[in-house]
């Protein structure tokens, strides 16, 4: 049977001021995954993971992915998937689209290169679909390209990679659910022509300073007026670990993905170690149970292991 495993990063995605656009991969935690071509037109998922998730193709991201890759290209072959999941779901560090994005890239190398990248991503976001019930790409277009993207358009297809800062990342996931589809509808439907400037602002500014480097501009760019006063209500402790991490020396952060994991940036590593102990000692002193992971930006995404 051809055959292939793969290494497939967590991702943060809005890099707090560009919700649903911007993303990036990191190094951990991650997935593993292995897909392998049938002969029978069938798709099999097997979870190797304690997480629970539904091995019924049509319910699972994976799963969706692959049945859409079939149908779109009349396939008569199928598809047997191997899923170890370790980034959990519903952790706001791109569980789902991990899957997604896995899928989508492992088939196209079983297919021997049938599909380019915007296909592969198109193909995803139907997991990103059934996990929030939105086609947000801003999670599996780093999985896919790597490092930090832009998605300037979902229809058509338009992501702009960019560059990758040597910036290290430090992300607490507390033990609390947050859906990115609950997290999704609290939000607010119409925003004041005042917050949107600011925000263009902050998203500019955060574009640019990726692209120069210029750390100090990243990191008075990573601001948000739109979303974070509004999720980070459902995040204890959010307030704290902020404010606590700027005062140590994060270059800035802030919710990742739709929550409840909490990245911040830093320069140094020791900086990130330091954060990553104050993550911690905060989440223990609120008897909330915590994972907290210091890791760098990933610039390649997805590693083809075997
Ligand atoms: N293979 C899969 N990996 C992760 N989540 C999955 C998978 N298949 C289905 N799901 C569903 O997707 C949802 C998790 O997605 P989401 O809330 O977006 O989490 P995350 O923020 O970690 O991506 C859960 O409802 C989960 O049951
Ligand atoms: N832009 C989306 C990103 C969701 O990321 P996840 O890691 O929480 O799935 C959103 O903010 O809803």
């Amino acid at each position: 049977m051809k055959k292939v495993k793969l290494k497939i990063p967590a991702t943060v995605a809005n890099l707090v001021c560009g919700f649903d656009i911007l993303g990036m991969a990191i190094h951990e935690p991650y997935d593993e995954m292995e897909i392998g071509l049938l002969e029978t037109p069938e798709v099999i998922i097997k979870h190797k993971d304690q997480f629970g998730l539904p091995e019924e193709p049509s319910k699972n991201v994976a799963g969706i992915v692959l049945l859409k890759i079939q149908e779109h290209f009349n396939l008569q072959t199928g598809f047997e998937v191997i899923i170890h999941k370790h980034i959990k779901p519903g952790s706001g560090l791109g569980s789902s689209a991990a899957s997604a994005a896995g899928a989508a890239l492992g088939a196209n190398i079983v297919l021997e290169n049938i599909m380019s990248k915007d296909e592969m991503v198109h193909f995803a976001m139907f997991g990103e679909e059934l996990a929030s019930g939105v086609r947000h790409a801003d999670n599996i277009a780093p999985c896919i390209y790597g490092g930090i993207t832009l998605v300037k358009s979902t229809s058509p297809i338009d992501i702009i990679p960019l560059n990758s800062p040597d910036l290290f990342v430090t992300a607490v996931h507390p033990q609390v659910e947050v859906k990115t589809s609950d997290s999704r509808q609290i939000l607010k439907k119409n925003i004041t022509l005042k917050s949107a400037v600011e925000q263009w602002g902050n998203i500019a500014g955060l574009v640019a300073g990726i692209q120069k480097n210029d750390f100090a501009l990243i990191g008075r760019s990573l601001n948000d007026v739109i979303i974070e006063p509004v999720r980070s209500i459902l995040i204890p402790g959010f307030d704290d670990v902020k404010r606590k991490s700027l005062e140590m020396g994060a270059l800035g952060g802030g919710i990742s993905g739709s929550g409840p994991s909490i990245f911040m940036l830093a320069e140094q590593k020791e900086t990130a170690e330091k954060i990553a102990a104050l993550m911690k000692s905060i989440y223990d002193e609120m008897k909330i149970e915590s994972f907290v992971y210091v890791s760098k930006i990933n610039p390649v995404g997805i590693e083809i292991i075997e």
